[in-house]
């Protein structure tokens, strides 16, 4: 299997686009698209545990493909998670249904040294695995995304042993133990790197670097230590794959006045980022964006008076016109929610493409 050549793309709208090049119609994919919304993962869920889904690259390639059958996607993106790379440097990571994540030991000042960095990659094979198996079962229909976390995102969740509303375990390493924190960004975005490359070598037509708690840090935070870490990982990438395309995070609202000197081809924003802060630099900048719809508008109430299905379609056209339609991978500014409703999924798909270039 391993050996056998991957079937030839047919749709590479995404591609195209991360490229600079004008597809036939707008791209979209949607962050979460193999979730909790869809009744047939819901079932995939009932027998296996999510880390057992990602495990198991059958069931991982399973989970990846619901929504391509489903819906007239863009993309296909690996079922993972950002919390694999942490199991992977040996820390016990579970997935509390209602709670989300949950580190039973998070990481210390003292259990840093017990970090297993030594076999982390082939720990990872795996998920190369399931990207193998899921290129050819795709039978080249769409492009496949590989992704990692970006280390501050990674190190929020190693810390805090899982979600929180500030981060502030996390960013008191920042403020109170620098030189601990930059070891451990550092180890992370050495671990990423070779994880990702892993994965484009397993193939991942396309990566994208998740930087979610981005949003807990200020300016000068950010250039110390997150901005540096993402810069790194797509030089050092590119370095060592010059044809790959990767893309940064969602929520990167402090990334947008960095957009071109980044260093990636897709830059994500959330939907607190008005068109018009990177419109206006739409003509000239080298960058492809990516989003930004509030997953909110997804909620369609049937009952409601005014059709929610024209009221989504509006303020999907909308978006793409306060955009513009040159460089623009449409997506959701973050991942899809669980009471989304699959119709309204299928709704805002279809929206984008009927839009004519
Ligand atoms: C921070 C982060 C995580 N995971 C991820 C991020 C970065 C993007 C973001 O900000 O959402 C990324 C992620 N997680 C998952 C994917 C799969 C691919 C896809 O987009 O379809 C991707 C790309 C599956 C998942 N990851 C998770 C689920 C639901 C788990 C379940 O089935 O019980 C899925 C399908 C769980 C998860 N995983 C994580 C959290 C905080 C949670 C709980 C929140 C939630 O439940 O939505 C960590």
């Amino acid at each position: 299997m391993q050996n056998k050549p991957f079937p030839k793309l047919v749709n590479d709208r995404i591609i195209k686009v991360a490229k600079g090049e004008t597809p036939d119609k707008l791209p979209v994919w949607v962050m979460r698209q193999a979730g909790r919304y869809l009744p047939e993962y819901q079932e995939l869920r009932k027998n296996n545990s999510f880390f057992d889904i990602c495990q198991n690259p059958e069931l991982a390639c399973e989970a990846t493909l619901i929504p391509i059958r489903r819906f007239k996607v863009d993309a296909a993106i690996i079922f993972s998670d950002i919390l694999v790379v942490p199991q992977a440097l040996g820390m016990k990571v579970k997935m509390v249904p209602g709670v989300g994540p949950v580190f039973p030991d998070p990481l210390t000042l003292e259990s840093m040294t017990q970090l297993n960095l030594d076999g982390a990659i082939s720990r990872l094979q795996y998920v190369g695995d399931a990207i193998s198996l899921t290129r050819h079962r795709l039978n080249g229909a769409v492009p496949l995304f590989g992704f990692s976390g970006a280390p501050w995102t990674v190190m929020c969740y190693m810390i805090e042993g899982g979600g929180s509303k500030t981060m502030s375990k996390a960013k008191k390493w920042l403020y109170c133990h620098p030189d601990a924190a930059t070891q451990l960004m550092d180890l992370l975005a050495e671990v990423i790197t070779d994880y990702l490359l892993m994965q484009i070598k397993s193939g991942a037509q396309i990566v994208q670097v998740f930087d979610s708690c981005v949003e807990h840090l200020d300016r000068e935070l950010y250039s110390k230590y997150g901005l540096p870490q993402l810069k790194r990982i797509a030089s050092n990438l590119k370095q060592q794959m010059e044809a790959s395309k990767i893309e940064v995070p969602l929520g990167a609202h402090i990334c947008v006045d960095e957009l071109d000197s980044l260093g990636y081809d897709v830059v994500g924003i959330d939907w607190t980022i008005s068109p018009s802060r990177v419109g206006a630099r739409v003509g000239d900048r080298d960058v492809t964006i990516q989003g930004n719809l509030d997953p909110c508008a997804l909620y369609a109430p049937k009952e409601k008076l005014i059709a929610p299905k024209e009221k989504l379609i509006e303020m999907v056209e909308r978006m793409i016109a306060d955009f513009g339609t040159r460089r623009l991978i449409v997506n959701l500014g973050h991942g899809v929610y669980p009471d989304t409703d699959p119709e309204a999924f299928k709704t805002f798909v279809d929206a984008v493409h009927a839009v004519r270039l």
